[in-house]
């Protein structure tokens, strides 16, 4: 098992990551089952795929628990999935010191999450991810959300689990394009200040997914390592470094508000899309290598990821883009930050960002 520690005074949490951790659960979370009761809020493809091996260790140990099931899929970050949750939990009188486990991907993460810190001003809350995304990205930080009519994440809170318990294993029946649109946010991390890890991406991806544990787990472990450190340092996202971790999701968010928020275009592919537009955009800027914004787009591309508006399959204008943008939680007295990049792990907030220019930029790139 490999540990990870998110340091954050008195919020701090442990990330445990171990192949086959879901089987040892009963005995992981023990120390959470003698401050209150479990409830476990899942979806209906982690039910199916993996919330029995999660259910039989508790049992094993004799921690009674209860299982709320919700659709799969991102149209359950909503308002109405959230009232559901909460009011299921209320109907279970529910108390602050009770343990509200997310068991599933970033949805199941984001929406429990929120609902914790909401119901009666916070419950306990443990993330158990079993998505390569969630893993990599979600499940640490503490953001939780739900989507609004207007935009992505724009209803949420800063709320930190109180554990993470990562089981790799549980990847195993995750479908292939969701293996895939998870990776990119590995790739994030290489090229938002480590290029070393971007090479090792390149070189290791085929293995990593399919399905290579050492592999997967170096990726786990490193990602989550880079994300606690800058969590660490700006968990509010006020300094800029957390910024960093938004490379690629001001385009991203803007092409899945245009996909209407559905499995046409999922979020890491999303990302992955927006990654290579940030970097073509800082090129077409001056600022960055076309070398390195081909070396992205490149790399993306070979494991199958979009990194063009045509490969996202977002016809729409860049005027129609930018008007998604401009919900996007950075702005800043009617300006919007960019994270943008003068070469392959050397990403940077940018402040001055000519919208115009950005819109022009899309509709060349279309
Ligand atoms: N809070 C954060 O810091 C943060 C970071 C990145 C992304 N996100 C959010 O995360 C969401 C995307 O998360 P995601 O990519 O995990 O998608 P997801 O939660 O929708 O999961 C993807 C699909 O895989 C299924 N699934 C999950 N685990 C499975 C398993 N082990 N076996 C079989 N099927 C499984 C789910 O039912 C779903 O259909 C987006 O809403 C995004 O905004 C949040
Ligand atoms: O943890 C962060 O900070 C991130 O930005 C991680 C992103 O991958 C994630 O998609 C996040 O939810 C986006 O945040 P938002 O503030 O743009 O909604
Ligand atoms: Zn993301």
């Amino acid at each position: 098992m490999s540990r990870v520690e998110v340091a954050l005074g008195d919020r701090s949490y442990a990330i445990d990551i171990m192949a086959g951790a879901l089987d040892r659960a009963g005995d992981l979370l023990a120390p959470f089952a003698r401050r209150g009761r479990f409830a476990i809020v899942t979806d209906e493809a982690v039910a199916q795929a993996q919330l029995g091996r999660l259910t039989a260790s508790l049992d094993a140990v004799g921690i009674a628990h209860a299982v709320i099931i919700l659709p799969s899929g991102e149209a359950t970050k909503s308002w109405a999935s959230l009232e559901r949750v909460t009011d299921w939990l209320l109907d279970r009188e529910v108390e602050r010191n009770d343990n509200i486990i997310a068991l599933g991907g970033g949805v199941i993460g984001d929406l429990t999450g929120f609902a914790a810190s909401i119901l009666k001003r916070g419950c306990g809350f443990v993330q158990v991810p079993t998505t390569l995304l969630s893993q990599v990205d979600s499940s640490v930080g503490g953001k939780t959300a739900i989507n609004a009519r207007a935009g992505k994440n724009l209803i949420g809170s800063f709320y930190q689990p109180a554990y993470v318990l990562i089981d790799p294993a549980t990847l195993d029946t995750l479908p292939a394009r969701e293996v895939r649109a998870g990776y990119a946010e590995v790739v994030k991390y290489g090229l938002i200040d480590d290029a070393g890890f971007f090479g090792w991406c390149e070189a290791n991806a085929p293995a990593l997914l399919a399905g290579n544990a050492d592999a997967r787990e170096h990726a786990i472990h490193r990602s989550v390592a880079a994300k606690a450190a800058i969590v660490g340092e700006d968990e509010r996202e006020t300094s800029g470094r957390r910024a960093l971790l938004n490379l690629g999701h001001t385009f991203g968010h803007a092409l899945e508000a245009e996909t209407g928020f559905s499995d046409r275009l999922l979020h890491g592919e999303a990302v992955a899309a927006g990654m290579a537009l940030a970097f073509a955009f800082s090129a077409r800027m001056g600022l960055c290598p076309a070398e390195d914004a081909a070396r992205v787009a490149t790399h993306l591309s070979a494991v199958g990821l979009p990194a063009t508006l045509a490969d996202a399959g977002v016809a729409a204008s860049g005027q129609a883009l930018v008007a998604h943008m401009m919900h996007d939680k950075k702005m800043e007295g009617g300006r919007l930050p960019f994270l943008l990049a003068r070469g392959i792990g050397r990403t940077f907030l940018a402040k001055d960002v000519d919208l115009a220019e950005v819109a022009a930029f899309l509709d060349e790139a279309r």
